[in-house]
Formats: C-alpha cells, structure tokens, sequence
C-alpha cells in the first residue's frame, strides 16, 4: 500500500475506489451481463477441471445475464479475466497507464491468470458462473427458510423486506410485556437477524402498546427449587438477554410504536436509533417496584441524558413522553403518530439501501469503544436484580399489581 503522507489521501482513495467501483459497473452492464444482481458470495473456482466445451461456456456467458444480484466488482473482473483467458489465452496487451482506471483494473485481474491454459479458463468461467447461480438461487429461495424459522416463534413475528429484518413483539392483548418465552424468542430472532442477508434490524411493538416490560407474572411463577433458583435463572435469563442486544453486530433500529416500560425502555440505551410516535412514552418505575436498573442504563442512561435527568427516570421512576425522551437524546426522531409507520418505514428503507459492509462496520468500531464496560455493567445489574427479586419491597409490589387488577 502507498504511504498517506497527504492529509488528503484517504478522502482520495475513498473517491478513487468510488470512481473505479462506478467505471467498473458501467463497463460491465456493457461488456459482460447487463444488470448483474448477485450478493457477496463464496467462489469455487476449479483449477483441475477441464471438461466444459464451447456449449458450456456460452450457456454460462447466457446465465450471466440472467443472474438476479450483482456479484460484485471483484467476481465481475474475474469474469472478465477468465473470459478473455479462455478466449485470447495469456494477457497479450501493453498495461494501460495509471489513470486509465477501468483497463489497468480489467488488465491486472487478466494479468494475474497468468499461463493458465485456455481450457481452464473456459472450465473456470462456468465454475464460477455456476457458483454464482446457485447462491442466486438459494438467496430467493430465502423466504420459505424465513417462514419456516417463523413457525417457530409464538410471542414475536419476524418478516425480512427491502433489506430490513422486523422482529414485532406480538402479545397485543398484554400490552406486549415480556415473558420468558418471549425474551427467549427475542434472542433467537436477533440470532438469526444478525446472520441473515438483511442490512437493518427492527424491533417493534404490535398493538397500541411498544412493550410494558417484563411480565410481573414471570416473578409469580416460582418453580419447585424456590424462589432462589428462580431469581438465579431470571438473572441468567436477564444477563444473555442485554448481551444478544449489546453484541447485535448490525444496525438495530427500535420503532417505538407506543408507551415503553421497564426492560422495553432501557435497552433503547443499546439501540442504534430509536424512532417514536408521539403517542409514545417512556416509564422506568424500578423503585416503585422494589426493582433496579438493568439494560445497563445505569451506565448509558446518564452518558445519554446526563446523571441529573437519567436519576429523574432511573431513580425516581419519572414518566417521559415521546418529546421529553427526544429533548434527553433518548430518542432519534419522533413523528406524528398519523403519520409514524408511513414516515419511518420510508425512511428505513432508504437507509437499507446503503452499503451494508459500512453501515455494520462503523455500528461495530463505535460499539467496540465500550463493549467490554457494557458487558460487565450488564452483569452488576443482573446481579444486583438478583438480590433486589428476593426482597420483600420488590414481592410486595408485584402482589400490589395483581390484587389491584383483582379488585377491578
Ligand atoms: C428476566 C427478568 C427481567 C426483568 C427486568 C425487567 C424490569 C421491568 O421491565 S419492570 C417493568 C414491569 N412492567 C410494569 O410494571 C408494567 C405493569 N403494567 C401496567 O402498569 C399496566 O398494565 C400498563 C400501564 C402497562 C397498561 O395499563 P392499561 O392500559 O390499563 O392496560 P391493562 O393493565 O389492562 O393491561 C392489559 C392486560 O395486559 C396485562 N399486562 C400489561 N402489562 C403487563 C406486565 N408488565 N406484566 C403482566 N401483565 C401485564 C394486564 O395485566 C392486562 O391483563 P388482563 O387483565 O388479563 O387483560
């Protein structure tokens, strides 16, 4: 790599890569396959085969065209390389000068084949080609795969679109409030979003409500070990449920579709934006239920909104709304709720369209900062919770809730 003495270099570079990327998709539309749509894929090139005859090669110059993802500059220069291999044999012309973009990229990748006989080329091409078909072929057959994960879940619906993967919480009628199923649907989606082609991942609520946290009818459900073992697992449960949002490695999106409480609200601290309706509001009434912080607000909370305002919310369980949430750099945007869906979805849309390499990368350098401090406040927490389910201040308000209900 040259040296970057320059204070200009990298945005050089950058612009340089820009202009090759964009010459290189212009020449191929011309030169190899029209409108190639492939996504990044694993190549096996044959280096031994030589069977494939001239049938072949052009059924597989044919398959090109038809392919439904861009492959990428990197497999269209290969193409191209093993194309005029296969044709004219080694690369017989004078390398093109430095600015000559295009046919320098075009002349070293036919360069690189070096002596590699005709027919290899030939085998190679269709290698690659096949290659390149069938990933096609499995990325559309995506869907069923996706349908299938979802007969899995009971408590979440999860839909990928237009690059972007939606996990809604689906328990309208309970105003969407965590069970333990539920948290553990949570973390299988946020598995299977983090490995899906997908370049966003949305949480969102169904209903009139976002979430209203944990489910207090998780804490009444005490299993024949006691409530120790009980409050050690929910801890357990707690601690792996933050971590899946702490090690998310893509771009996570919460559309707060109405009111957030407790757990629903914290880890909006973990999220990489948090668009709401102005319907929504964000409640965290920990000391009202003998409870603690967790999601590991208690560290991002005041570095959000500064130790004064989160102690407001984290300590004494003040109710924010949507512009209150917003004013405190909680929230990204909030809209109207009339028009919230129809605003937030084109919006997402858009920015699914951006390079997906980018967006993950710049979300993993800014989390990288302090994942390691996020990790172990997430473990004081869940240990603190641990103690705090155990205490009669946290017993009691649980039972407060339910004879309440009772009483209506
Ligand atoms: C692994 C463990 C991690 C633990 C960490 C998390 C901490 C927290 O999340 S603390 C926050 C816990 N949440 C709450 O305290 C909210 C409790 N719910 C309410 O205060 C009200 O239900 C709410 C203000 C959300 C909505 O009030 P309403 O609009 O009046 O609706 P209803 O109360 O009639 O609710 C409809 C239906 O849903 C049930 N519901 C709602 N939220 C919860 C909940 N969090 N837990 C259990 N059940 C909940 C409510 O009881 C009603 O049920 P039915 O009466 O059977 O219809």
């Amino acid at each position: 790599m040259p040296p970057q003495n320059s204070a200009h270099a990298p945005p050089f570079r950058v612009a340089m890569a820009g202009v090759v990327g964009r010459l290189i998709r212009c020449w191929c539309r011309r030169a190899v396959a029209g409108s190639l749509k492939v996504p990044a894929l694993q190549l096996h090139v044959s280096k031994t085969a030589m069977g494939a005859s001239q049938k072949d090669f052009e059924n597989a110059m044919n398959q090109v065209k038809l392919l439904k993802e861009d492959p990428g500059n990197e497999v269209k220069l290969k193409l191209y390389a093993l194309y005029k291999q296969a044709t004219e044999g080694p690369c017989n012309t004078p390398k093109p000068g430095v600015f000559d973009l295009i046919n320098k990229a075009k002349w070293e990748a036919w360069n690189a084949l070096g002596s590699l006989p005709k027919e290899t080329a030939r085998q190679n091409y269709v290698d690659l080609v096949s290659g390149l078909s069938s990933s096609s072929d499995s990325s559309s057959q995506a869907k069923p795969e996706a349908d299938r994960k979802q007969a899995e879940y009971e408590t979440v619906v999860m839909t990928s679109e237009d690059g972007i993967t939606k996990i809604m919480l689906n328990r309208p009628a309970k105003k969407n409030a965590l069970t333990e199923q539920m948290y553990q649907e949570i973390m299988l989606a946020l598995e299977a979003a983090s490995k899906d082609d997908s370049t966003i991942t949305v949480l969102t609520g169904n209903g009139d409500y976002y979430s209203s946290g944990n489910d207090l009818t998780n804490f009444t459900n005490i299993p024949p070990e006691g409530v120790e073992a009980k409050a050690k697992n929910s801890a357990i449960l707690l601690r792996n449920f933050v971590g899946s949002f702490i090690d998310f490695p893509k771009p996570l999106v919460a559309v707060v579709n109405g009111p957030a409480v407790g757990i629903s609200v914290t880890v909006l601290g973990l999220f990489d934006l948090v668009y709401a309706t102005d319907r929504a509001t964000f409640h965290t009434p920990f000391s009202h239920l003998g409870q603690t912080p967790e999601g590991c607000s208690s560290y991002t909370f005041p570095k959000i909104m500064g130790p004064a305002k989160a102690a407001e919310m984290l300590i004494f369980g003040k109710k924010l709304t949507a512009g209150e949430a917003y004013a405190q750099g909680l929230v990204t945007e909030v809209f109207p709720d009339s028009t919230f869906q129809k605003e937030v979805w084109t919006r997402l849309k858009a920015y699914s369209k951006l390079p997906q390499n980018a967006l993950r990368i710049s979300k993993q350098i800014i989390r990288s900062q302090e994942k390691e401090k996020l990790h172990a406040v997430n473990a004081k927490e869940s240990s603190i919770l641990q103690e705090r389910w155990l205490s009669s201040e946290c017993m009691n308000a649980i039972m407060n809730f339910f004879s309440q209900k009772a009483k209506l």
